[in-house]
C-alpha cells in the first residue's frame, strides 16, 4: 500500500501535523521501531502478529479444509478478530462459495440467515481461540442443531480453527474434527494472516499465497522512519493528528468491496489504542456513499476529525448510457468508475479546501496481493501508533466487564457486574 499524507500537514488543515513535527516525531518512531523489531525477533506477545507472512502454512490450512473444499455455501461462526477478518478477505473478492457470516446472536437476522440455506453441501467454519465466547458457542450449537434437523453429519462439514485448550478443541478432539490452532502471541484483532481469517479464504479458493506474498512485502517496508514506511507514516500520522484533537479517525474506502475492511479496522484500532483514556475513534464509513450521509459533519462539523481515504484501482467498468437529459448529458460521456474517481477526487478536495485533515491510502487493485498489504499495512501501523501512545496495544480488558455481567444475567454464576445491571439509574421517558 501507498499512503499520502500531504492532506493532513498543518499548511493544508486544522489540525494537521507541520512537516518539522513530524520529522521530530519520526525519532520517536525509530525508538518504536527498534522495539517492535525486537518483538518480533523475540516472538514476543502480539508483536507475533507482525511475523505472520512468514509464519502461516498455507498448505496447513488447505489440507485442514479439503473435506469441506466443495462446500457450495460455508457458515463462519466467530466475532470480533474471529470473523472481522474473514469477513474482509472474502467479502473483497469475488467467489462461487456463498459465505454467511454470524456473529451476533440476533435471533431474527441469525434464522433469517440460517433458515433458507440448503445444508446438504454447506460447510461450518468456527472460529475463537478461547472457545469459550458466548455468542460463538451459542450459535455454533444453533448452526449444528440447524444441520442435525436437516440430516446433515455436521461433524463431516466442520472445521475448527481455536486455541490449545477449551470447550471448541475438546469438541474437535471428541468428535476427531479437521483443526487449526490460532497462533500463539496474536491477538484475534491481528490474526486475519492466519488460519483464523484464512480458513474462509481457502475454502473459497483464493490464492493464500498472494495474500501472504503481499503482506510480506509490506512487512520489508518496515524501516525506522515514517518517511520509507506506508504503515509508520500512517500510524504516526493519526497519532499526531489525534495529540492535536482529531480524535476520530473516519475509515472511508471507496469501494464496496472494502465496506468490511472498515468494521475489521474499527475493532484493530479501538480495541488496540482504547486505553488509558486514550485512544482515536474509528469510524466506519464508505465512498461514494457517504459523500451523501456524514460528509456535511466531516466538512463543517467540530474539527475533531481525520478521513482515511482507501481506494484501489477497480478491475471492471461500466458505462453511463448517454441521455437525452441536457443538465445530465456530461454523464453520459463517462463511466461509473470514472465517476467513482472523480467524486473521490472531489471529496478529498472538498476536505482539504475546509482545512479538514484526510490522508489517502492507495491499493493498486482489491486482489489477494494488496489486500494483504493492506492489512498488514494497517496492523503495523496500529503496533506503531500504539508504541506512541505508550498504551498496551494487544490485550483488551475492557471487554470483560460485560462478559461476566452477561454470565451473571443468565445464571452462569455469581457477578458483581449482574447486580451492577440490576442497579441501573432510571429516568424514564415513556409514549
Ligand atoms: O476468538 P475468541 O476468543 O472467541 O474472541 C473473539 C473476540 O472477542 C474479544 O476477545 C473481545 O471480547 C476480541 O479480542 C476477539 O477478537
Amino acid at each position: 500500500m501507498n499512503v499520502d499524507i500531504g492532506n493532513a500537514l498543518a499548511s493544508v488543515a486544522s489540525p494537521g501535523v507541520s512537516r518539522a513535527s513530524l520529522e521530530r516525531l519520526d525519532e520517536q518512531v525509530a525508538a518504536a521501531h527498534e522495539r517492535i523489531e525486537r518483538g518480533m525477533a523475540n516472538a514476543d506477545h502480539g508483536y507475533e502478529a507482525l511475523n505472520l507472512p512468514e509464519r502461516t502454512d498455507p498448505d496447513e490450512i488447505r489440507a485442514a479444509v479439503e473435506p469441506v473444499a466443495d462446500a457450495d455455501t460455508l457458515i463462519t461462526v466467530g466475532i470480533g478478530g474471529s470473523s472481522l477478518g474473514a469477513a474482509t478477505i472474502v467479502d473483497a473478492l469475488e467467489s462461487d462459495t456463498e459465505t454467511v457470516f454470524l456473529d451476533n446472536v440476533d435471533p431474527e437476522w441469525v434464522s433469517g440467515r440460517l433458515d433458507g440455506l440448503a445444508l446438504e453441501n454447506a460447510a461450518i467454519n468456527v472460529v475463537s481461540r478461547s472457545g469459550t465466547t458466548a455468542e460463538t458457542l451459542a450459535n455454533f450449537l444453533v448452526v449444528r442443531e440447524a444441520f442435525e434437523d436437516a440430516g446433515v453429519d455436521w461433524t463431516e462439514r466442520t472445521i475448527v480453527t481455536t486455541g490449545e485448550s477449551g470447550p471448541l478443541r475438546d469438541l474437535a478432539d471428541r468428535h476427531d474434527l479437521p483443526s487449526l490452532k490460532v497462533p500463539d502471541g496474536v491477538p484475534g484483532r491481528f490474526s486475519a494472516l492466519s488460519a483464523v481469517g484464512m480458513v474462509a479464504a481457502a475454502v473459497c479458493g483464493h490464492d493464500l499465497e498472494a495474500l501472504l506474498a503481499g503482506a510480506a512485502a509490506e512487512r520489508e517496508t518496515l524501516s525506522g522512519s515514517l518517511f520509507d514506511c506506508p504503515a509508520y507514516a500512517y500510524g504516526a500520522t493519526t497519532y499526531a493528528l489525534d495529540g492535536r484533537g482529531a480524535g476520530v479517525n473516519a475509515m472511508m474506502p471507496y469501494a464496496e468491496s472494502l465496506e468490511t475492511s472498515a468494521e475489521w479496522f474499527a475493532q484493530l484500532w479501538a480495541e488496540s489504542l482504547g486505553k488509558d483514556d486514550l485512544g482515536q475513534t474509528p469510524v466506519r464509513a464508505l465512498g461514494v456513499t457517504d459523500q451523501h450521509s456524514q460528509l456535511q459533519l466531516y466538512r463543517a462539523g467540530p474539527r475533531d476529525k481525520l478521513v482515511t481515504f482507501v481506494t484501489a484501482d477497480a478491475d471492471a467498468d461500466r458505462s453511463i448510457p448517454t441521455t437525452d437529459v441536457e443538465e445530465l448529458a456530461y454523464l453520459g460521456d463517462a463511466t461509473l468508475g470514472e465517476l467513482l474517481e472523480a467524486e473521490f477526487e472531489a471529496t478529498e478536495a472538498s476536505l482539504a479546501a475546509a482545512g479538514r485533515p484526510n490522508v489517502r491510502v492507495e491499493l493498486e487493485a482489491v486482489d489477494e496481493y494488496e489486500l494483504g498489504g493492506f492489512l498488514y499495512g494497517m496492523e503495523a501501523a496500529c503496533v506503531l501508533a500504539g508504541e506512541l501512545y505508550g498504551v498496551n496495544t494487544f490485550e483488551q480488558p475492557a471487554v470483560e466487564w460485560a462478559k461476566k455481567a452477561t454470565r451473571g444475567l443468565l445464571g452462569g454464576g455469581e457477578f458483581e457486574e449482574a447486580k451492577a445491571v440490576a442497579e441501573k439509574t432510571e429516568l424514564r421517558v415513556e409514549r
